[in-house]
């Protein structure tokens, strides 16, 4: 990026919110008028170092057209995989790495992030040249259990974060990161963990704690809310 400032943004947005309980997947459900979708694509679209923004959506998608009129001329649609990082794969393979050799990956369930943060992230990968998260130090003790929720043991919370989105890393170096580990069968459920098992360094950029992934049906009520409070910021 010391050489050019313009980057590349992936959106997953291809799963079938099965723990969202409702019949339209999460990320077309609507928040003041709007989808989450389309709230997260404005999120990064307005951004001067985002020059393109690939959307991973389901191959049956039946909503994107009627909501692609109205996204930024910079979106483009990649068709989405059976896992969250397979679609990442498929958008990461639609991109020239070389006109976007820096990408950050967002899920299009998190239509709050902050702009601010997400300036934050895109400076520290620029001043280090280095792979970098948004994430939130966790802030209750921690526990594991068993499959019956008997407590294992209480897990020590320093140095202990929550992983957000978005993720920003290397695109060519991404791509071969989950590319490889796909191939061993191994569950990436972020990009981070297939840059870590390819032995990357990956730092954590502290955000806002609002960055929530709409995952269940209280969690809507909560977007709304953080919504509406951070589009004064936005
Ligand atoms: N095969 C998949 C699965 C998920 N995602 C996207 O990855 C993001 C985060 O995943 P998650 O919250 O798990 O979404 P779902 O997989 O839809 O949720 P669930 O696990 O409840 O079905 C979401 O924006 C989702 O659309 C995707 O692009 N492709
Ligand atoms: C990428 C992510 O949002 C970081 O916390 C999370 O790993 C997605 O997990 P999911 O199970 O696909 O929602």
């Amino acid at each position: 990026m010391n050489k050019c400032n313009s980057i590349a943004v992936i959106i997953p947005a291809a799963g079938v919110g099965k723990r969202m309980l409702s019949s339209t997947p999460k990320q077309y459900l609507k928040i003041q008028g709007k989808t989450v979708l389309q709230h997260t694509v404005e999120r990064f679209c307005s951004l001067s170092f985002v020059a393109k923004i690939v959307i991973a959506v389901s191959e049956n998608d039946g909503y994107i057209q009627d909501l692609l009129p109205k996204l930024s001329s910079k979106v483009t649609l990649a068709i989405g995989g059976k896992e969250r990082a397979d679609s990442v794969l498929a958008a990461l393979k639609a991109l020239d790495n070389f006109k976007y050799p820096w990408v950050m990956v967002h899920d299009a369930a998190r239509p709050c992030v902050l702009k601010s943060d997400i300036n934050k992230l895109f400076e520290q990968v620029k001043r280090t040249q280095r792979g970098a998260i948004l994430g939130a130090p966790v802030r209750d003790t921690m526990k594991r259990s068993d499959k019956y929720n008997q407590i294992k043991h209480t897990v020590e919370r320093e140095y202990l974060w929550h992983a957000y989105t978005p993720q920003m890393f290397q695109t060519e170096l991404l791509a071969q990161a989950i590319d490889c580990h796909l191939a061993n069968q191994q569950v990436i459920t972020d990009e981070a963990s297939a840059m870590e098992l390819a032995g990357y360094p990956v730092q954590l950029v502290e955000g806002s704690d609002t960055n929530i992934k709409i995952t269940r049906p209280q969690d809507l009520t909560l977007a709304q809310i953080y919504l509406e409070n951070s589009n004064n910021e936005n």
